[in-house]
């Protein structure tokens, strides 16, 4: 076995024991790293010295002091990093846990180029040590500091040749291309941080001592061999001169007149790579600097002027302290220009006119974008670091490092239950049902504040949808809808009501009815007015709303009743529809006027009250002859094909669909619940002998009209009779005395509530 293979199965064992998962260990590791920093700093520092002829301040500006932040920030944001983060959900997964979890890979492989040794592998491994990973091998290729643990060019292959979870490569876009050859083997994902020619413009509004401070700033520190130096100034050419000027006075400020014995100003990292840069110069004209020794690996600052496109030193990044000038006629060019090369690292942008900053932004690609200023944006441990195209691929820094290495898993946990829900999703599809999957998926939950703050208001929406697919109740006749309501035998699972011992309708069975001479006629008040009917089809059935002026007294009811609706029940295509039957006829249609006990407001209130609802209803007969007074009524369920249209019949008179009170003495009479879900049972039934008249064509008219809320025809709208569970049916004498009227309320209730207490 090879050091390297030893080295990645050492990291890989380290990785499965798992103790690296657990956050406190990851903090512990990166405690000790923290020391490091601490307690080794000018070992650190004499190090680079030799490398680079960096300063001790220098290093600490430069590499350390960023990598004690970005430490600082791991160790204080892990536990938020690692903990799984709760993501928007739709309607679909509102009762699911959704969430991401980050989740270490494995073992990482971490290279790092030379010119800035610590930030560039420590900094990586900052964030696979948060991340969880085992043992990560970093490569750290440093010529003179660090002899034995030195891994360079060779060692790197062999590792390359391993197995990895991810490989984190700091280097040039050559052999970029190679780690992700060597990657691509294993399918293991790369983060690719490369380099490039960095452009910087130089607009001619804008204060160019400032300017040019700041990018000789970028372009000598570390002797230029820095990633995301300003590799070369584009400027119109009226400013050139001022502009070499200008930073001629910065690098004399900055490393005085003989940078080569100033302690700030750096070296080459080799021969081979000062003979590089110093062919580079090439064709090109020396405006500044320029002075160079071999053997000290010493390049001045330099500055070029008056560089062409075609000029040696544009032909490649050039990682040393050479400055080309290029001319462009202004923004424009300078734009073209950049975009013409490969996307680089960082573009930087010098003007004090935000027009000319907005337009570069909008205009270019790289990496990082920073105005009036250079290198900087790398301090910022919030702003993601890393290349796009040929200058890279992913990128870290603070939080990016750690999901960069970081597996973020998706998780959805779901429940056995709410499997209505899911209906819209299995075989057989319908348009319909992808109806339903388009509001649930399409229509997301915000768990922001804001989302938050709404959440409750989403859930009684989603609550009433998910009702909607899952409890919503049909007529049989409905019920192939996708298989997701419910029809009269399985009402009663969503609506336990459905289920009670008082269930309507009820066939009655003439012969065992009781004659009861306590139930007198009624007094209709307000059935003559005439007004404006709002019809509305509500899915199951059309409703004609009533107003309050319309009441109902007497036939022994216990109390004073205003109208709400009233609807019908119908079959379709010649099948009766109504739903109570006498003696086990069905007739074609049933009419149904429901009020409410004063002084109850709505039917809710009214449904805790056994008597707090009276049902009025009406057989109807066919007759040879068309009804004329159900015209109206014809007409306008035309109007209201659809689940929830309305519409309005003006001018409509009770009394012309009923007969008046007076030949309306005879009826049965008992205690039931509304035919509907929730099947209530608080209903006062009366059943009226006197029949309505319709005709064939009528019944047809109605029949074929409306829709239900599935889009099917409306028809067979009725619920089948339920048992009679020992209640008794009374009949009504003609003439009955208006006495004994509470004295045969007062009786039923007490056999009702006698039973009541049985059951219970
Ligand atoms: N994007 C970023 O953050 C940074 C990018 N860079 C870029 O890096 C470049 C300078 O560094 P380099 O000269 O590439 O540094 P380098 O010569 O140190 O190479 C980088 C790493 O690649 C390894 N390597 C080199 N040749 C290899 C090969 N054939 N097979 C396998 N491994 C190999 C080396 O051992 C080293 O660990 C510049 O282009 C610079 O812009 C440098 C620092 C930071
Ligand atoms: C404000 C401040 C000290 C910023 C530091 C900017 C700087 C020189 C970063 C170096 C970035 C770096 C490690 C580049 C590289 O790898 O080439």
């Amino acid at each position: 076995m090879s050091r390297e293979q030893q080295a990645v199965a050492r990291a890989r064992k380290a990785f499965e024991t798992g103790r690296s998962k657990s956050v406190e260990h990851r903090i512990r590791q990166l405690k000790n790293l923290q020391r490091l920093f601490t307690e080794k700093q000018s070992v650190i520092s004499a190090a680079v010295k030799k490398d680079l002829n960096k300063s001790e301040v220098g290093t600490q500006l430069y590499e350390t002091l960023g990598l004690e932040g970005e430490l600082n920030t791991a160790i204080n944001h892990l536990k938020e990093w690692a903990a799984p983060r709760p993501v928007e959900k739709n309607l679909l997964t509102i009762s699911d846990t959704v969430y991401i979890k980050p989740e270490p890979l494995g073992v990482v492989l971490i290279i790092g180029a030379w010119n800035y040794p610590w930030a560039v592998t420590i900094q990586p491994l900052i964030g696979a040590i948060a991340a969880g990973h085992g043992g990560p091998a970093a490569n750290l290729h440093r010529q003179r500091a660090l002899p034995r643990s030195d891994w360079g060019v060779s060692e790197t292959q062999e590792l390359l040749r391993q197995r990895f979870d991810h490989i984190f490569y700091t280097g040039n876009s050559v052999v970029g291309k190679l780690i992700m050859e060597a990657a691509a083997k294993n399918l293991t994902p790369v983060t690719l941080e490369l380099g490039g020619k960095s452009p910087c413009y130089i607009d001619k509004n804008c204060d160019l001592t400032i300017a040019c401070r700041r990018v000789a700033w970028g372009k000598y520190t570390n002797c230029g061999q820095t990633c995301i130096a300003p590799d070369y100034i584009l400027c119109e050419p009226s400013i050139q001169d001022r502009v070499i000027e200008e930073v001629k006075k910065a690098i004399k400020e900055f490393y005085t007149d003989n940078p080569k014995t100033c302690p700030d100003y750096g070296r080459i990292i080799n021969q081979r790579h000062f003979k590089r840069i110093m062919n580079m110069l090439e064709g090109s004209t020396v405006a500044a600097g320029g002075d160079n020794e071999e053997s000290d690996c010493y390049i001045a600052p330099t500055v070029l002027r008056d560089v062409k496109p075609e000029a040696k030193v544009m032909q490649e990044e050039i990682f040393g302290p050479l400055l080309p000038i290029l001319s462009v006629s202004g923004l424009d060019e300078a734009i073209k220009f950049i975009n013409k090369g490969e996307k680089p690292l960082a573009l930087y942008c010098f003007s004090s006119d935000n027009k000319v900053i907005n337009r570069m932004t909008d205009e270019t690609s790289s990496g990082g974008f920073l105005a009036n200023d250079c290198l900087v944006h790398f301090s910022v441990g919030s702003l993601p670091f890393g290349g796009v195209g040929n200058s890279g691929m992913g990128c870290y820094h603070g939080k990016y490092s750690f999901d960069q290495l970081s597996h973020l898993r998706s998780c959805l946990i779901k429940k056995l239950n709410m499997e209505g829900v899911n209906r819209m999703r299995y075989p057989p599809h319908t348009p319909k049902k992808l109806g339903w999957a388009r509001f649930f998926i399409l229509n997301s939950v915000d768990l922001g504040w804001v989302g938050r703050m709404a959440l409750l208001a989403v859930m009684v929406v989603v609550a009433a949808v998910v009702l909607q697919c899952t409890a919503q109740w049909c007529y049989q006749s409905q019920y192939s809808c996708d298989d997701t309501c419910r029809d009269p035998i399985r009402w009663a699972a969503q609506f336990p009501s459905c289920g009670g011992l008082r269930q309507s309708p009820i066939n009655i069975v003439s012969t065992k009815v009781h004659v009861n001479s306590a139930l007198p006629p009624f007094n209709f008040i307000g059935h003559t007015n005439t007004i404006n009917i709002t019809v509305e089809n509500k899915g199951h059935s059309a409703h004609f709303a009533l107003p309050h002026s319309v009441r109902l007294t007497g036939g022994a009811l216990p109390g004073h009743y205003r109208a709400a609706q009233f609807h019908f029940h119908w079959g379709g295509n010649g099948r009766p529809g109504s739903e109570h039957t006498i003696d086990g006829e069905q007739f074609p249609m049933e009419l149904h006027i429901v009020h409410i006990k004063e002084p109850y407001g709505s039917l809710a209130e009214a449904e805790h009250d056994m008597a707090g609802i009276a049902l009025l209803a009406f057989l109807f007969e066919e007759s040879p002859d068309d009804n004329p007074h159900l015209d109206s009524v014809i007409a306008s369920l035309g109007r209201v094909k659809n689940n929830g249209s309305s519409t309005v019949i003006p001018n409509f008179r009770l009394s012309d669909i009923i007969p008046s009170d007076k030949d309306l003495f005879s009826y049965y009479r008992y205690v039931g619940s509304m035919t509907t879900p929730g099947c209530e049972q608080a209903v006062a039934w009366t059943l009226f002998h006197r029949t309505l008249p319709i005709s064939s064509l009528q019944l047809d008219a109605i029949t074929q009209q409306c829709r239900f809320w599935t889009g099917q025809p409306m028809t067979d709208i009725f619920r089948p009779t339920q048992p009679l569970d020992g209640r008794v049916v009374y009949r009504s004498k003609a003439g009955a005395a208006l006495r004994g009227v509470m004295h045969w309320w007062v009786g039923v209730s007490s056999v009702l509530l006698g039973r009541t207490g049985l059951i219970h």
